[in-house]
């Protein structure tokens, strides 16, 4: 395991899933999955298409409510809490869609990013005193740290429409890290991407664990990447889990390199 300490192996889990369960009018979405994800672990959930990752997603951050099992995010039961209140506790996401505003600037969408730090009324800002305008100052400089972190400056005061496809997704990073989170869920963030930018965001995301310290559970259909920077995978099929290990431990499994992986995982 390359970020993780043993400490942080015996540490509380950062978020944790058991038994949980989750259908869609007869089809299970989810059957049965377990884990947990420890402090400053880039934890990695793969599976063929349809197998149930992205419902996953949406259980742990409240999109859905499974009907059976636990979900706990920090210690505490996050089952029925809202979206956005899991948000508020320091759960960031970002979407195989990019979800920005395309005519705001990288640096304003970075700016959107920090809303749930804001604690000034509108009446404050509107008279831009006090608390408001300290707060706006920390904001700005919060968010250039992100600018610098994520390599963003050459792009900074530009619409996000009209950036290369690559650089959008590093903004949408950049606004999930602009939330201070606790827990970072990245749905497929290369899909879609060249070499180039693959392999910018897989340095970014070994970043984000190793120097800010926040821990990932990451989609991704890329195994090379997955493979080179999981501290753990979890192997999902038609919503079941198959093994929960080491990269190492997850490609030598028998079930998975009949049911799945096949020779790609080698290759
Ligand atoms: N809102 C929904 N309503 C009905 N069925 C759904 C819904 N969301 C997911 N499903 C079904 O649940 C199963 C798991 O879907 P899910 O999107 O979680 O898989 P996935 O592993 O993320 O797939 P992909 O890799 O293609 O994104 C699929 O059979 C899907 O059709």
């Amino acid at each position: 395991m390359v970020g993780m300490t043993d400490q942080a192996a015996h540490a509380a889990p950062v978020a944790r899933l058991d038994d949980v369960h989750l259908s869609f009018a007869g089809v299970k979405a989810v059957n049965g999955v377990s884990f947990e994800v420890r402090p400053s672990e880039l934890f990695a959930i793969i599976g063929p298409n349809g197998a149930g990752k992205t419902s996953l997603f949406n259980v742990l951050s409240g999109v859905y409510r499974p009907q059976q099992g636990s979900v706990e995010f920090m210690g505490e039961s996050i089952l029925g809490r809202r979206p956005h209140r899991i948000a508020a506790m320091g759960m960031a996401r970002t979407f195989q869609n990019i979800a920005l505003f395309e005519h705001l600037t990288v640096l304003d969408n970075l700016m959107l990013g920090r809303h749930q730090h804001i604690t000034y009324g509108f009446l404050q800002a509107f008279a831009w005193v006090g608390t408001a305008r300290r707060q706006e100052v920390e904001h700005r400089q919060a968010v250039e740290e992100i600018v610098d972190f994520l390599e963003l400056a050459q792009w900074r005061s530009m619409p996000v429409g009209l950036l290369p496809y690559g650089v959008q997704k590093r903004v949408e990073l950049g606004r999930a890290l602009a939330m201070e989170p606790k827990l970072l869920l990245l749905d497929e963030p290369v899909a879609g991407m060249n070499q180039e930018e693959t392999e910018d965001t897989a340095r970014f995301v070994l970043d984000i664990r190793d120097e800010l310290d926040v821990p990932i559970i990451m989609v991704e259909h890329d195994m090379g990447l997955v493979m080179d920077l999981a501290d753990r995978v979890l192997v999902v099929d038609f919503g079941t889990p198959i093994v929960t290990g080491t990269p190492d431990e997850v490609q030598r499994h028998p079930d998975v390199v009949r049911a799945y992986l096949g020779s790609e995982v080698g290759s």
